[in-house]
């Protein structure tokens, strides 16, 4: 685990710096790096064992390309770091993922080497198939277009369609599939069984590393050579496999499986294929966690541990003197079970994430009920509607800023057939350290818009089961439950479940003063800045909307014949969201009340903590706690409030 401290890696400021080292200097250079990685990331946290896996990956592609004039893309990014510290970032690494530090993913504005910015997958193929054509259009012949892409990203429909269009279009385009046979979780589907088929067969395998080299060098020799010796391989090929290659079939030109931890012969491979023109893919397998021995062991466990001892591999935990309450994501996973036990007709669907929805849970207690379907959020939303269809009610378990994917099949499929499908959507609102490209910031928009649709949002761990039980009733039709990632607030949470009636708010806290209205968990920012406000002689009430949709029109009369100031908080985009939905009421209904709106502006929110961003977009506790001594009367602090 431990290597010896070197110095070569210093050396490195940008990619350039790598050639000077010669190909057996490489591998000290990826032991470095790879002890960097550890390093810096079991201090600050952060993605672990992707980037581990494709250490040498990153060292022989930026050896062998000319980056950044050859265009390197990352699908999803997360196992980008060795990139980001090759590429003139070591220094500042360790503000990996912090407030005001560098991003996470690979992204435009940080680097001229950060060719595009993910943090969603399965995007590679598409954007340097792009960059791609442009450069052929700018006849830029010799420029290289590299996507990485692991196994579990190319299960998405988004990778299918850019293969199907590559392979007819004659650019210099090299797709490496980085196979660890991993997504978050085990990868799932046929194409990984395929993938495991192809990398087991060795006559193939042997034979096309021969291809691909003397290829290359007939190449340089000219086209005729070049033609016939691809002829030669064609009909080879149909021999040894017995039946077509996928990517060849799609008109790429596929070589490997190659073992994507030998940097000096990954070198070789890539300066051969730098010379071979059109389509290409290069698979590569690797092993997620490569080097630190526990990450290989547990790869799900070591995607994003956190915070851990390098040495011990010990993760670490925040001491608490008393019990947590549980994270939603775990509400959500002990609930399907709880109700699926009752009603026959639950099924659970997940694409790519059980264990970060926790519907694992279910995968394991009923696994002819609960699907993880791979990175497919598309397929999950009509994989639910053609379940519903037949009698059943599936909850698709989506993450908010991953179901901005699948909007069409949630109006298209589910919504206008009016079909009994239960959107959990987990991580909505502020995500945290991952950034922009996570934060669940439109779904209430988004959702609200929907006809058929009902939108709620519960304001604790009680609410949210209760809410589901709601959801699974007869015929209730498309509803989404919105809640974010972390921890609830009560320790007690697994209480009976109940109904709630639909498009019903609450009343949370008694006030005469200003109205605060909220939706969903950030009301317990609320309610921390009311218990502030009282001790200063500020009594505002709270009401819990529950609904953005439908919203709870009697509530809001009786607020708005009450009170003329109004805040409202949510932890999602203020176009479009609860706030929106309560200004078209007032307007419906000719209303003239002084209404502050909280929430996320107009704007790239970056990463940081949840607190620290609530706190920039001003729906913190302390922020509504500003907004209402801007808007209230301040009373004395033994005022009583009239009902
Ligand atoms: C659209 C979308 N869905 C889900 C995710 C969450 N996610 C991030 S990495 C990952 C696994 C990717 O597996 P693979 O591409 O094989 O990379 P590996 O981690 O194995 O290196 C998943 C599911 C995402 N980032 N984007
Ligand atoms: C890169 C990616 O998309 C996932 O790894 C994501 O970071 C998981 O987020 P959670 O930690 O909230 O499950
Ligand atoms: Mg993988």
């Amino acid at each position: 685990m431990q290597v010896p401290a070197g110095n070569l890696l210093e050396k490195i400021n940008n990619p350039s710096d790598l050639k000077q080292f010669s190909e057996d200097e490489l591998e000290q250079v990826c032991q470095e790096l790879r002890q960097y990685i550890i390093d810096v990331v079991s201090v600050n946290g952060g993605h672990f064992a992707a980037s581990l896996g494709v250490v040498e990956l990153t060292v022989a592609l930026h050896y062998i390309m000319n980056t950044p004039y050859d265009q390197l893309v990352w699908d999803v990014g997360h196992q980008a770091y060795g990139h980001k510290i090759l590429t003139g970032r070591r220094d500042v690494f360790h503000t990996n993922r912090v407030y005001k530090g560098i991003s996470g993913f690979p992204k435009r504005g940080e680097s001229e080497y950060d060719t595009f910015g993910v943090g969603h997958s399965s995007t590679s193929i598409s954007a340097a198939l792009g960059m791609a054509v442009a450069s052929h259009y700018k006849g830029e012949t010799d420029r290289q277009h590299v996507a990485v892409i692991g196994d579990g990203a190319m299960t998405a429909g988004l990778a299918f369609e850019a293969l199907n269009h590559a392979g007819i279009e004659n650019s210099n385009l090299l797709v490496i599939l980085n196979d660890n046979n991993m997504s978050i979780d085990p990868n799932v589907g046929a194409l990984k069984e395929y993938l495991t088929d192809i990398t087991t067969s060795k006559p193939y395998n042997r034979f096309r590393d021969d291809v691909a080299s003397v290829l290359s060098k007939l190449s340089s020799v000219g086209p005729d050579a070049f033609k016939l010796a691809k002829k030669l391989e064609k009909s080879i090929k149909g021999t040894l496999l017995k039946k077509s290659n996928f990517f060849e079939a799609l008109k790429f030109r596929y070589f490997g499986p190659i073992d994507g931890h030998d940097v000096k012969h990954l070198a070789k491979v890539l300066r051969d294929l730098r010379d071979i023109p059109g389509p290409k893919l290069l698979h590569c397998v690797t092993v997620k966690g490569k080097g630190y021995a526990l990450a290989e062991k547990d790869q799900t466990k070591w995607h994003a541990p956190g915070l851990f001892d390098k040495i011990t591999g010990e993760i670490k935990k925040t001491y608490y003197e008393k019990p947590q309450p549980p994270k939603y994501q775990d509400v959500f996973g002990h609930t399907i079970i709880e109700l699926a036990e009752q009603n026959p007709k639950i099924m659970g669907i997940t694409p790519a994430m059980p264990s970060g929805c926790s519907l694992n849970l279910m995968m394991k207690a009923m696994p002819e009920r609960a699907f993880d379907v791979g990175i497919a959020e598309q397929h999950a939303v009509t994989f639910s509607a053609g379940l519903a269809t037949q009698g059943l009610t599936p909850f698709c378990n989506i993450y908010s800023s991953f179901m901005q994917r699948a909007f069409d099949q949630v109006v298209h499929d589910v919504a206008i057939q009016k079909l009994n499908v239960v959107f959990c959507l987990d991580r909505a609102g502020i995500a945290g350290a991952d950034g922009p490209t996570h934060h669940g910031a439109y779904d209430l928009a988004y959702m609200r818009c929907i006809p058929n649709m009902i939108v709620s949002a519960p304001m604790n761990e009680e609410e949210l089961r209760n809410l589901m039980y709601t959801a699974q009733q007869e015929n209730m039709g498309p509803f989404t439950i919105r809640y974010p990632r972390g921890n609830g607030v009560m320790v007690d949470w697994q209480r009976p479940m109940k109904a709630i009636p639909v498009g019903k708010g609450r009343l949370v806290t008694e006030g005469d003063d200003v109205a605060i209205l909220t939706i969903g968990t950030i009301g317990n920012e609320a309610a921390k800045a009311i218990n502030e406000l009282n001790t200063e002689g500020y009594y505002p009430a709270h009401y819990d909307l529950r609904f953005v949709k439908p919203l709870d029109e009697s509530l809001l009369h009786s607020v708005f014949q009450k009170f003329d100031k109004v805040i409202t908080v949510e932890d999602g985009c203020l176009e479009g969201g609860m706030g929106s939905a309560v200004l078209e009421f007032m307007a419906d209904n000719g209303y003239s009340a002084k209404v502050k709106r909280l929430g996320m502006p107009d704007a790239v929110i970056e990463h940081g903590e949840q607190p620290e961003l609530w706190a920039e977009c001003g729906y913190d506790a302390a922020a509504i706690a500003t907004q209402v001594r801007l808007m209230g009367i301040k009373k004395d602090t033994t005022h009583t409030i009239a009902s």
